[in-house]
């Protein structure tokens, strides 16, 4: 199999196909070899460990994983790529399944699992909320929009910051590896992508926190007490809520960490139906 990671050879297999690359898929396919190592590294895979993959594309990622020793579970939405990556990922130890990874069942996968993906653009943000959210994975490494990967790592108060950073603030620690450039990949993107490791820690998903989260990012240039206020909650629970918490009563969600969310979400109990 002639090396996956030139952009003559993608362009050769897309033509034998009679296939285009299709941007509404995020099917941008990283033609580098030293940064597909990254990954790899990365991923530190353990002989015979299991893998799961979203978006396999030709294969490039997917044969480089089971190279390294894991078995892969890779699932594609692209019913096209089908013959391709019979091909490119035969005799390997790959498990193919066409869907769309934003509607399937995580549930079964064992937890402390590892995910590693060249996520598609446009289902990272739902697709790792979920991921996180469901806590089967123990490790996860993305690669994503450099724009995501900030609003993942943001500190409070940072232009970036928001629901995403307290999703994975929540349930995890990243950390940014490093960035690629369009040039990584074929077609190229418009814009750089980051590959970001997240090291869940086993928090279990706390709707009722994150329901309380929702309503104070509702509007960001309102005040977290109006916010909070048009969500139901009584003015004088949420300014003694605000108070007990050791927050300003005119402070605006933005300012807040995971932990004074914790902190006010146990001052405040459920709004008022
Ligand atoms: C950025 S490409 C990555 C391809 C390959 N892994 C690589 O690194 O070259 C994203 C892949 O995700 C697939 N994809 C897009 N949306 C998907 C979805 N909702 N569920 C599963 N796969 C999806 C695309 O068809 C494409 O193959």
């Amino acid at each position: 199999m002639p090396s996956l990671t030139k952009p003559s050879t993608v362009r050769a297999l897309l033509e034998r196909y009679g296939l285009a690359a299709d941007r509404r898929l995020g099917q941008n396919f990283l033609v580098d070899a030293g940064l597909l190592d990254v990954i790899v590294r990365t991923a530190d895979v353990r002989p015979g460990q299991e893998v799961w993959e979203v978006g396999p594309g030709l294969g490039t990622l997917t044969r480089a994983l089971a190279l390294a020793g894991a078995r892969v579970h890779a699932i594609e939405k692209d019913t096209r790529l089908e013959p391709v990556l019979r091909e490119t990922l035969a005799g390997l130890p790959v498990e193919l399944s066409f869907a769309d990874a934003l509607d399937c069942d995580w549930s079964e996968v064992p937890p402390g699992s590892l995910f590693v993906s060249n996520l598609p653009y446009n289902v990272a943000t739902p697709l790792l909320s979920e991921l996180l959210r469901q806590g089967r994975f123990g490790r996860l490494v993305v690669l994503l929009q450099r724009e995501v990967a900030e609003r993942l790592a943001a500190a409070p108060g940072t232009p970036a910051y928001g629901l995403l950073s307290l999703r994975a603030a929540h349930h995890a620690r990243v950390r940014k590896v490093r960035d690629f450039p369009p040039e990584a990949f074929y077609p190229r993107p418009k814009v750089t992508s980051t590959l970001v490791e997240l090291e869940h820690t086993g928090a279990p998903d706390d709707p009722e926190l994150f329901r309380l989260i929702e309503a104070a990012f509702a509007a960001r240039r309102k005040t977290l007490r109006k916010n909070l206020e048009q969500a139901g909650w009584p003015r004088d629970r949420v300014l003694a809520a605000l108070a007990e918490a050791g927050l300003e009563p005119m402070v605006r969600a933005e300012r807040l960490g995971i932990e004074d969310f914790r902190k006010l979400h146990a001052a405040l109990g459920a709004p008022a139906s």
